[in-house]
């Protein structure tokens, strides 16, 4: 058993997002389809035999303790009675606030690698709901599936058969806060409930699109420059826009013909979690080693 590990924390786009209403602890019921894409940050773990987690470089703007990595990895000792702590490098490069739920999937990461690292054997079940305690969005990173959500985005239902295209996204330079959009007067909540298999790719939209792009100029620049191109969308409440492409080729022409100043990438939209996917390689070296 190796005491270091190096793991993938990808990116997820909601390829819709409708709010159907709010529950009375203020939550909001949604229903969306989560599927991830091949760009990822990535976490170095490094075991340490005392119980100390140490996590860096320092994000600008979030205090060790809120950061998501040291809370998962502080919330898996409290459940597990863990006596082992780690030294957890962070590479970022996926945008905070910008819909991509890079803070969420560092969190999911985080558990999967700790629960690998400590040799603690938790079931996924028992890690997304861990992770949950977290946010709203952990709980599909854990389980590692595109998925078809509900509830508050815990309600998981795998949907494996969705096209793995690529997307042109668009990273506009503000960072748009969660909370602030979900409490916002004018958000729509009231979209009809939809059954999962009514639900057609590229149908539905994006209830927070409107607030988001009234908030911030940015978002809204992002996507009148996308839709010269296609139907655009923004990911879940925002910042960053996307477009879908029909192959590789169409998203790299149209990444050229945005201005140079837009930041953008392409990537592809992947059905299987990258982490879940290096998870097992790891799993498979130990087995043979
Ligand atoms: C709506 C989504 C869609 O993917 O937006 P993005 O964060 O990805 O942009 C997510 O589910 C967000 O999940 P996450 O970012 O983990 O949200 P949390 O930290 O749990 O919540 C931040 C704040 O958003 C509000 N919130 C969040 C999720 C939800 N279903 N209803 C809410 O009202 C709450 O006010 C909460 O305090
Ligand atoms: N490891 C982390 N990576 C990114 N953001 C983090 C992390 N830990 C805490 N945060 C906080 O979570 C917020 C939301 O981050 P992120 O998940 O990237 O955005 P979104 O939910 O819009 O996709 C950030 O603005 C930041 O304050």
């Amino acid at each position: 058993m190796s005491s270091y590990l190096v793991l993938p924390s990808p990116a997820k786009l909601n390829l819709f997002l409708h709010i159907n209403g709010r529950r009375e602890d203020g939550y909001h019921l949604l229903q969306s389809i989560f599927q991830f894409i091949d760009r990822c940050d990535e976490l170095k773990f490094q075991l340490r035999s005392d119980s100390e987690i140490e996590v860096g470089p320092d994000i600008p703007g979030v205090a060790k303790t809120d950061n998501l990595i040291y809370r998962a990895a502080r919330l898996l000792q409290q459940h597990s009675h863990c006596q082992l702590g780690a030294d957890i490098e962070l590479h970022k490069i996926l945008p905070m606030g910008g819909g991509l739920g890079g803070g969420s999937s560092n969190a999911a990461t985080a558990l999967l690698g700790l629960n690998h690292l400590w040799q603690l054997n938790l079931s996924i079940e028992t890690l997304a709901e861990l992770g949950l305690q977290l946010g709203a969005d952990v709980p599909v990173f854990v389980r590692g599936f595109a998925a078809w959500a509900e509830g508050v985005g815990e309600i998981l239902k795998p949907m494996m058969d969705l096209e793995e295209t690529w997307f042109v996204v668009v990273v506009p330079q503000c960072h748009v806060n969660t909370g602030e959009i979900f409490s916002h007067k004018e958000l729509t909540r009231n979209t009809p409930i939809w059954k999962m298999s009514a639900a057609l790719r590229g149908e539905g939209r994006n209830d927070c699109e409107a607030v988001v792009t009234k908030l911030y100029k940015e978002v809204d620049n992002s996507l009148n420059l996308l839709k010269k191109f296609g139907s655009a969308r923004m990911t879940g409440t925002g910042a960053c826009c996307y477009l879908e492409c029909n192959s590789k080729a169409q998203a790299q022409s149209v990444r050229a013909q945005l201005p140079a100043d837009i930041e953008a990438f392409i990537a592809k939209g992947v059905n299987h979690s990258p982490l879940h996917q290096a998870l097992q390689k790891a799993l498979n070296s130990q087995v043979k080693n």
